[in-house]
């Protein structure tokens, strides 16, 4: 991989909530690679920790929390690669307020959360232009519709005046999307964009997403909890868990050589079409809360091939196991792939 293709990186990314509990490791160490083109996943159950990387990514944690480590924006300026440090800004500073909404844009679940209900979302879209891109409010508004159009709004002129509230969720979905292309993003963060919609809405969504990112080359960071979004979308995957990356691979190498028992038994909880059982092998237990874990793998309480003594003495470094392949469990790199097997292979 050539370096100038990295356009963000996190590093040891640790995002902590400051309770009266005590701390709360939301996001525990974790690094990305997301690069030019290409869509990274970042897929695990609830409370893994998804939400709050893409948050601490823009810096929009919630005041009791501190984001650390590094968010390394490469930047083109000039034909050069300048890089920086998003960590280093302000939280509600002027310069990471011109990155968000211009550089990095980002969609949400909820497109009620992304517009106010008081104005017509093309108001609230020409606005975002007006900050990001020109000051001529006429070319915003021009620009504006167009968007509108590129997302398959239906009559955009019209559209462009309506209220939040006027439109269908499905409709709702493709203004938030809109919103977020409108100033020609380098990376869009979509944070499990199509949960709330039906199906055939879905699928466009997911649809509209992809084309964007052939036509633009968009970089998309696509946070899911459903492997099979993760492998419509994505090109890398990471899986999360209690704020770690367990696993970080291709897609290719995530569904048919996955090495972490999580990831192994999240696959196992899809459904597939060969799959003979109609029962699916769903992960017992859940996620425990991220307070004064106790040392080793933070999967051992759940993991089926946990060895006390071992999993559960000193924490687990993520290792590469073979050419862009990390796995953070010690019993790993005992094993080779055809070993640990594809959890679909024996179906
Ligand atoms: N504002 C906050 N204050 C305190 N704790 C928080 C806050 N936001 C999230 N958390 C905690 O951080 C952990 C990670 O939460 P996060 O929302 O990132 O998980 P997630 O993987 O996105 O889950 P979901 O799929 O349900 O959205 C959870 O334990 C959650 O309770």
């Amino acid at each position: 991989m050539k370096p100038d293709n990295v356009i963000l990186e996190a590093k040891n990314l640790r995002t902590y909530f400051h309770l009266d509990e005590g701390i709360l490791k939301a996001v525990d160490g974790v690094d990305l690679t997301i690069k030019e083109g290409k869509t990274l996943g970042i897929v695990g159950e609830s409370g893994s920790g998804k939400s709050v990387t893409s948050q601490s990514l823009l810096r929009i944690v919630p005041n009791t929390g501190t984001v650390e480590g590094e968010i390394l924006l490469h930047q083109r300026k000039n034909g050069k690669t300048e890089v920086l440090n998003l960590v280093d800004l302000a939280p509600h500073g002027k310069e990471i307020r011109a990155i968000r909404g211009g550089e990095i844009s980002m969609i949400f679940q909820e497109p009620m959360k992304a517009f106010s209900p008081i104005h017509t979302i093309g108001n609230q879209i020409t606005e975002a232009i007006l900050l990001h891109n020109t000051q001529d409010p006429a070319e915003a508004k021009g620009i504006a519709i167009d968007t509108l159009r590129k997302v398959g709004m239906s009559n955009p002129e019209q559209r462009f005046n309506e209220f939040p509230h006027q439109l269908s969720g499905g409709m709702r979905q493709r203004a938030m999307i809109a919103m977020a292309l409108a100033c020609n993003p380098s990376i869009l963060i979509a944070d499990e964009p199509t949960t709330a919609l039906d199906v055939t809405v879905q699928a466009q969504v997911l649809q509209l997403i992809n084309d964007l990112k052939e036509k633009n080359g968009t970089s998309v960071i696509f946070i899911t909890h459903d492997l099979g979004v993760i492998a419509e979308m994505c090109d890398e995957v990471a899986v999360l868990y209690l704020g770690k990356v367990v696993e970080y691979t291709d897609v290719d190498t995530l569904f048919y050589g996955a090495l972490h028992p999580y990831t192994q038994a999240l696959l196992h909880s899809i459904p597939t079409v060969t799959k003979r059982s109609s029962r699916l092998d769903s992960i017992e237990g859940t996620v425990p809360y991220p307070m004064n874990l106790p040392r080793g793998c933070g999967f051992y309480s759940r993991c089926k091939l946990a060895k006390a003594g071992v999993c559960n003495v000193e924490d687990v470094p993520l290792v590469e196991v073979s050419t862009g392949h990390h796995v953070r469990c010690l019993l790993v790199d005992k094993k080779e792939p055809e070993e640990a097997g594809c959890p679909h292979a024996e179906q």
